[in-house]
């Protein structure tokens, strides 16, 4: 059986947002494991889950197996993004010697509407968070723009 904040009887707070309401609390039980407790979600905050967790609960070690062989594929996928983001990076190294030499800025903030617009739609249809798309958007373009800023720099 894990433990859960059901099982404690000692809470301490230990993580704060900045109006300096509690997120988590520190929760012991009487044995002294303890757990973080995420307040406003009412769950445990953070869970190892390793080979021995469930050890003693046959349901619990399944839910555990279920979840590495997930990992299994979503570590395939991260790999699969990594590949891809690299070849992105190559394709606007290229289009930073092009706007360097031409004398353009690094910014293009047309384009990037363009593509926020494009990435929201794409994800809505996919059934993904928007913002999500969004905040991979501004992740990259801003990547982009500092190689382009240090190209502009070297080459000027
Ligand atoms: O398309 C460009 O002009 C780029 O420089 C590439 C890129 C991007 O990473 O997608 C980066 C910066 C611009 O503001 C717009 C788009």
């Amino acid at each position: 059986m894990p433990v859960t904040k059901r099982h404690c009887c000692r809470v301490v707070p230990i993580r704060w947002n900045r109006k300096g309401t509690t997120l988590a609390v520190s929760a012991f039980c009487q044995s002294g494991q303890a757990i973080d407790w995420d307040v406003m979600n009412n769950q445990e905050a953070e869970t190892s889950i390793h080979d021995q967790v469930g050890a003693g609960d046959p349901e619990v070690a399944n839910r555990a197996r279920e979840v590495e062989e997930l990992r299994a594929g979503v570590d395939n996928i991260d790999a699969a993004v990594i590949h891809m983001l690299t070849e992105r990076f190559r394709v606007t190294r290229q289009i930073s010697h092009l706007k360097a030499e031409a004398g353009f800025a690094p910014a293009d903030p047309g384009r990037e509407s363009e593509q926020v617009e494009r990435l929201r739609s794409l994800a809505q249809d996919g059934g993904l968070d928007p913002d999500l798309a969004e905040a991979y958007l501004h992740l990259v373009a801003d990547a982009a723009k500092r190689i382009h800023s240090r190209v502009a720099g070297r080459e000027a």
